[in-house]
């Protein structure tokens, strides 16, 4: 199954200029990163994937399925840029509570935040307020209650912003674990250098436009030569950029 946005175009409010104007995009299989500059339209393609916002022309669908179907959300699973902790709320209580509204019953909903929350190693913070959680962990919390209802889709905006290092490597480890498992995942970050290099695809985005969609080594090649290792990703990303502009 995939998903597809079909000729999708989006504004936020009827004076205001699109961002994004007949956009298709088709999510590839595996990790994907999504980069762009700030106001690219990152965040309003993952929220028009995830069926957030609605556009107002064209589709989303995954399989045969309309992104206004019950079944759709189901299978989609979106993490906003920022989660709000919530103060009277232990860690699996959180992820529990997003799987009810998810539509799960009570019992289902509290075992499986158990099994969510043991996905992103966070078993041993399961009892502990959300509000009392580092910034890192809560970005974990919000994979977690992405994860409760099985989503075959995961779409996280931003997730490793404000992550340490250890905390970076233990976001990958999950999420090489979830791609392995077969759930296709898209991921916004200004990290260029941090995840593009263990991505499966990389989708490059400037001014509501795909600039570069395709398997990893296909967005690397695009780095001048002579570009010192280590810095073949952003030197990639920055020329997509500087093309892209001269379009
Ligand atoms: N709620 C909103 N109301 C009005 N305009 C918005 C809203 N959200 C985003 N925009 C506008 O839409 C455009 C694309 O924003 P979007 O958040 O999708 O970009 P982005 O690539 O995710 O940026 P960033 O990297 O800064 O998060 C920007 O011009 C932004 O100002």
């Amino acid at each position: 199954m995939t998903l597809v946005l079909s000729a999708c175009s989006y504004r936020y409010g009827r004076v205001r200029p699109y961002v994004l104007r007949a956009f298709s995009y088709e999510l590839p299989d595996g990790l994907t990163i999504l980069l762009g500059p700030n106001g690219a339209g990152k965040s309003t393609l993952l929220k028009l994937a995830a069926a957030v916002v609605v556009p107002q022309a064209g589709r989303v669908s995954y399989g045969n399925l309309s992104s206004r179907s019950k079944e759709f959300r189901r299978e989609i699973a979106w993490m906003p840029q920022s989660i709000t902790p919530l103060p009277s709320l232990t860690a699996r209580e959180y992820v529990a509570y997003v799987g009810w509204l998810k539509g799960l019953s009570r019992t289902d909903a509290w075992e499986r935040a158990q099994q969510a929350l043991r996905r992103v190693e966070l078993t041993e913070q399961e009892g502990v307020r959300t509000t009392q959680l580092s910034g890192g962990q809560i970005r974990r919390v919000g994979v977690a209650a992405a994860l409760v209802h099985d989503a075959r889709v995961l779409l996280l905006d931003e997730p490793t912003a404000g992550m340490d290092p250890r905390q970076r490597r233990l976001f990958r480890d999950v999420l090489a674990k979830l791609v392995e498992d077969g759930v296709q995942v898209l991921l916004s970050t200004h990290d260029v250098a941090d995840l593009a290099e263990e991505a499966d695809h990389v989708t490059v985005m400037d001014r509501g436009r795909v600039l570069l969609s395709g398997d990893t080594g296909a967005f690397l090649v695009e780095a001048p030569e002579g570009t010192a290792p280590g810095r073949v990703a952003e030197g990639a990303y920055t020329a997509l950029l500087e093309r892209g502009e001269q379009v």
